[in-house]
């Protein structure tokens, strides 16, 4: 697919154009007439040209333009975007599916028993988490699906810790989302998935933390493929864990 970096958020109206072209196949690449897609979008020509040039500037499609219509191909920030809109929709509809990012075990930077054996850290796990974590985090490389279905876990209940200070330094707040490390048969149900707001990794890199060391666990070495399972329960919007109840008078 193509590479491009989008410039602004397009508007519902331009998004609905790039749902039509992704659905008429310009995942890959398809040939595009504005009359037809004014047509499909209830607008006239000259609203549907206008469209794809808005989702053009975006860095949502590019396209070459020939004497009977257009070849358009939808970019990698393009298929973000549409993959956002679907991500709406499942929580909207299907609250009982578990999120599920997988990956393989990797090493890391050997920074995380530093981190999490750190007082004002370790104070905190102990008493929100209910564990004091094996020093260290386990880092699973994500897959690429994994890597853009990560930003779900943001509609999920996380576990905040909070940013601390000693003399010589401010260290960052963490999310901790409570997941269930799946190895072949195997699981382990008390990891937590943290996420801290300052992290030299990349997106790909997940890092989890557990009572054990969960390469002991897990019989776990580098490259094993492992998955990580969120419970649709914890979503934020699941009917019944955080709504608030009225009283019909
Ligand atoms: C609880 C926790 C807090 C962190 N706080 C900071 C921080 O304040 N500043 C920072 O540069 N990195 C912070 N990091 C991230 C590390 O710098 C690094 O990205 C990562 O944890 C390294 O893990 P690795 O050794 O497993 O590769 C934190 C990591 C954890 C687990
Ligand atoms: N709950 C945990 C935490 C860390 N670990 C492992 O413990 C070691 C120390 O963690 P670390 O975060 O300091 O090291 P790297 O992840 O940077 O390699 C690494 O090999 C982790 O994979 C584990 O198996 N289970
Ligand atoms: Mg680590």
């Amino acid at each position: 697919m193509a590479e491009a970096t989008a410039t602004a958020d397009p508007d519902p109206a331009a998004i609905a154009a790039l749902k039509h072209v992704g659905l008429v196949g310009g995942l890959t690449e398809t040939k595009v007439s504005c009359a037809a897609l004014g047509d499909h979008l209830d607008a006239s020509t000259q609203t549907a040209s206008r469209r794809l040039q808005t989702l053009e500037s975006a860095g949502y499609i590019e396209r070459d333009v020939v004497g009977d219509g257009q070849w358009v191909r939808v970019t990698d920030a393009g298929e973000a975007a549409l993959r956002a809109e679907y991500a709406d929709y499942r929580r909207l509809f299907e609250t009982d599916v578990d999120l599920v990012l997988r990956g393989t075990v990797t090493g890391g930077m050997g920074e995380g028993r530093h981190y999490i054996t750190l007082p004002g850290y370790a104070e905190q796990f102990r008493s929100r988490l209910g564990y004091e974590p094996f020093p260290g985090t386990l880092n699973v490389d994500l897959n690429e699906e994994s890597v853009r279905r990560r930003g779900e876990l943001a509609g999920i209940d996380a576990v905040p810790i909070d940013a601390w200070e000693d003399d010589d330094r401010t260290y960052g707040a963490a999310s901790c989302y409570g997941v269930t490390l799946v190895a072949g048969d195997e699981r382990y149900e008390e990891v937590h998935a943290i996420v801290p707001d300052r992290t030299h990794h990349d997106d790909d890199q997940l890092e989890l933390i557990a009572p054990e060391r969960l390469r002991d666990a897990l019989s776990l070495d580098d490259g094993d493929s492992v998955e990580i399972r969120v419970a649709a329960a914890d979503r934020v919007d699941e009917p019944g864990t955080d709504a608030v109840e009225t009283e019909v008078a």
